[in-house]
């Protein structure tokens, strides 16, 4: 690896290829409908495999052209040459001066990376092999708290990447639980949070994981001392410790584990460093689940399963490390990106998982996606010259489809969509009974279920003309309402089943697409500035907010009103 600063980011909006796809876009008059009709080969060109996942771009808003610049762009702009820097450890974190090498974290162990002197394949490999240790002394019950119980609940205490990036492979990996092991995740510094995920445990089999990159975030560390002190005094209240020091400290000891880059740290708050797991300033929060922060899903799921989700990443990595730019899906994923933000105005960008255990895979992405490219400045401090960062959200089908795919549907906005759907559930249900109509006895609910992916992303993409709803006798003054216009863009992304490795390569899809973007509007997408005001401002604040006069006078007039309120309403 070198340390070389990164050479300057181009600006996208002087390239040939972004005058190219102005003047295409200015003259596209989307078609789906006709493009299919016209080109039978649209679907089989534009579908593309990456490891388990199978993805049909074909109902995009793009022609053979447009494509062809997006990949001119990406050429100008330099990607693979930046994609290339971020796998060999360069300092592409300009404004932290960081290599940003999560790749690493899941690369095969017999394949050695040499940064900065240090090879970090085996840094990887020891930690993982403490990880791997803790968690099957849990799973095994060789793990104990005060009164020799083993652990039944693993509290996960973190937020943003500390948290996000757990609690959604959890959920998304729950067949794979250990019976008899739960994980609950606090976040929130809202006391609720704590005092909820508490109040029906049992402390003395519950083990308490503080994730913390820096281990001096405000709500992790508030949390942690809340739950320190749950822990202490329900101990104390059903008479598993003494009321005392030596007492205290046992309780930390066996009921508190850590994960952080800053081990120091983690002792003075009273966790043994033994009891800690470590990670590096190379890999960034929204980026670390493959990391220690991923402590509680190993020990959920177990080493072998976790391991099969770092293979899955890994997968993608290559997939995005070696693919020709014209099959590469995150490249290709990125690009459309762009495409619809700069040249066709979308605002938003929907992720639609037709899969009930993903359903906290939206939150995920917004702060992976949100957090990357949420920047107006290029690395180099120039400001941008196009619009960045997209908002990214939704809900899992078909309930999204019961609330805001109207909008999606017939709405003024541009917005589009990833479909994403697994094959195999893990819970295959039948309806012994049906409904005597359209679902037969017997039927497959999980076919059911998809037949709504199918049929939403054909909606989308074909509409329902004027013509088309006439002929269903519909009264003329309700034809409009009844249109619908097509021509909104989806990608469809289908995996076999649900597994870990799957789970892996869809995480790994997502952060590429997002460093793709990040590449082509020259920004950082590593660093975090713009979270900073807002947490300094909170610690200026919190002395008005409980009672310091001078500190209220010192806020401007509507916060010092508001907080007055506050302080009013508060009994
Ligand atoms: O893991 P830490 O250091 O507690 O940080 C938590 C989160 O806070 C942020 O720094 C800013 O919100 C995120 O990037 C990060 O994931």
């Amino acid at each position: 690896m070198t340390s070389e600063p990164a050479r300057l980011p181009v600006d996208a909006t002087t390239t040939t290829a972004w005058g190219s796809l102005t003047e295409l876009s200015k003259n596209l008059q989307p078609d789906l409908r006709g493009w299919f009709a016209t080109d039978p080969a649209r679907a089989g060109r534009l579908t593309h495999q990456a490891a388990d996942l199978h993805v049909d771009l074909s109902k995009n808003l793009v022609t053979d052209e447009v494509l062809a610049s997006l990949l001119a762009l990406a050429d100008e702009v330099g990607l693979t040459e930046r994609r290339d820097a971020m796998f060999a450890g360069e300092h592409i974190n300009v404004t932290e001066d960081r290599a940003v090498l999560h790749t690493a974290l899941r690369r095969p162990s017999d394949e050695p990376l040499t940064v900065d002197g240090q090879d970090i394949t085996a840094d990887v490999q020891d930690e993982l092999a403490k990880v791997y240790a803790f968690a099957e002394k849990v799973r095994s019950g060789e793990w104990t708290g005060v009164t020799g119980e083993p652990v039944r609940t693993i509290v996960n205490i973190g937020i943003g990447g500390s948290d996000l990036g757990p609690v959604m492979a959890y959920e998304a990996l729950e067949p794979f639980v250990q019976d008899g092991l739960e994980v609950r995740f606090v976040s929130n510094i809202d006391p609720t949070d704590v005092a909820q995920k508490t109040a029906d445990l049992d402390p003395t089999t519950t083990l308490f994981i503080v994730a913390s990159k820096t281990f001096g975030t405000l709500e992790t560390l508030t949390n942690a001392r809340l739950a320190r002190d749950w822990l202490w005094r329900s101990l104390v209240a059903v008479g598993a410790i003494e009321d005392s020091e030596e007492g205290r400290a046992d309780a930390v000891a066996k009921h508190f584990v850590a994960v952080s880059t800053a081990l120091d740290k983690v002792e003075s708050f009273g966790i043994d460093p033994e009891n800690a797991f470590g990670f590096w300033d190379w890999v960034g929060g929204r980026y670390s689940v493959d990391s220690a922060i991923g402590t509680s899903l190993a020990v959920a799921i177990g080493p072998d399963a976790f391991a099969e989700l770092l293979a899955g990443f890994h997968a993608m990595d290559e997939h995005f490390r070696t693919e020709p730019l014209e099959k590469n899906v995150p490249v290709l994923m990125g690009l459309l990106n762009v495409w619809y933000v700069n040249f066709r105005d979308a605002h938003t960008h929907a992720v639609l998982p037709y899969a009930q255990q993903l359903h906290r895979f939206p939150a995920y992405l917004q702060q992976l996606t949100m957090e990357s490219n949420g920047k107006s400045v290029r690395w180099d401090g120039t400001p941008v010259t196009s619009d960045t960062g997209e908002v990214f959200w939704g809900e899992p089908g078909t309930n999204g489809q019961h609330a805001f795919y109207q909008l999606i549907h017939q709405g003024t906005r541009l917005i589009p969509a990833d479909f994403i759907a697994v094959a195999n559930p893990a819970y295959p249900l039948t309806d012994a009974v049906g409904d005597g109509g359209a679902v037969a006895a017997g039927a497959d609910v999980h076919g059911l279920f998809l037949a709504n992916f199918f049929a939403q992303t054909k909606a989308l993409a074909f509409g329902k003309t004027a013509d088309e709803v006439r002929a269903e006798g519909v009264a003329e003054e309700l034809v409009s309402a009844k249109v619908f216009g097509g021509n909104r863009p989806t990608t469809s992304i289908l995996a076999p089943a649900l597994t870990p490795a799957v789970l892996g390569q869809l995480i790994a899809l997502y952060e590429h697409i997002t460093f793709v973007q990040g590449v082509v509007w020259g920004i950082d997408s590593f660093d975090q500035w713009g979270v900073e005001l807002g947490k300094k401002l909170a610690m200026e604040i919190a002395p008005a907010v409980a009672g310091d006069e001078a500190a209220l006078q010192a806020q401007d007039p509507s916060t010092a009103a508001l907080i007055a309120k506050y302080r009013e309403l508060r009994v």
